[in-house]
């Protein structure tokens, strides 16, 4: 999935590829779960982002992605935004790894040779220059999260957002999971946002949010914030 970027407000870094200022979200029930919420992810960096079950991980990803409407404060995305679903099967809609990862692509109909030439090209990416004819049926859970990020890549998505991808995930194929998004960052240039509830996975990230009552109570040094939730 992917959408635009968009939404400048006053007051957030011009230079940041993710930039959340003062945000607020509540549900129609009243039931309020961000509040004063404030992060900035730079280009080029892996982000993570931790918090217990029900403090708002999922829905600030959703609200960066588009797929919910912020109620106050200011968001600024610099460059188009691909979403990694937890589970992979929410996701892939098209039988074969290749006919899915030009979904987006025909939707905008572009030419088929440069279909063609963008699946290729971001499933090399993702090491899975050989999948284009595979079912998805016939993948792995980290085969599938690839093809997923595949498609953010063939859409030439800068900002990749990533809800708990290595949920469903053995411990190898999530460390495998992990490494390729680093990867992606290193040599491609993406900024990611990765949320985990897995303290493993900082080990491989370069800044780590930590969202408590609303909003971010704790951010930077990963392995800092490892201790501290170890510790805690
Ligand atoms: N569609 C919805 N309608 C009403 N409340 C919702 C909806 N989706 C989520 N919530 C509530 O919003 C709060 C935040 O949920 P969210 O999924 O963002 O938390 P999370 O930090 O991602 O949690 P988890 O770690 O369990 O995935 C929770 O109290 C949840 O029950």
């Amino acid at each position: 999935m992917a959408s635009s970027a968009s939404s400048l407000g006053a007051g957030e870094q011009a230079t940041a590829a993710i930039a959340v200022n003062d945000l607020g979200f509540s549900w129609p029930s009243g039931d309020t779960v961000l509040q004063h919420c404030s992060l900035t992810v730079n280009p080029g960096e892996f982000g993570m982002l931790l918090g217990s079950n029900g403090s708002g991980k999922s829905t600030l990803l959703r609200i960066l992605a588009g797929l919910l409407d912020r109620q106050s404060g200011q968001i600024q995305l610099q460059g188009r935004v691909g979403f990694v679903f937890q589970n992979p099967d929410h996701q892939l809609v098209m039988p074969t790894v290749g006919a899915d990862v030009a979904f987006g692509l025909v939707a905008e109909q572009l030419p088929f040779s440069q279909v063609r030439q963008r699946v290729l090209s971001a499933l090399a990416a993702v090491h899975l220059e050989h999948f284009q004819r595979r079912p998805i049926y016939a993948l792995s859970g980290g085969q599938k999260q690839r093809v997923a990020i595949a498609g953010a890549i063939a859409q030439q998505c800068q900002i990749l957002l990533l809800d708990e991808p290595t949920a469903l995930l053995d411990p190898d194929s999530q460390i495998a999971l992990v490494k390729q998004v680093q990867e992606l960052v290193k040599t491609r240039g993406l900024t990611a946002l990765w949320v985990t509830h897995r303290l493993l996975e900082l080990d491989y990230c370069d800044r780590a949010f930590l969202l408590a009552g609303g909003h971010v109570i704790e951010q930077g040094d990963p392995q800092r914030i490892k201790q501290k939730l170890l510790g805690a």
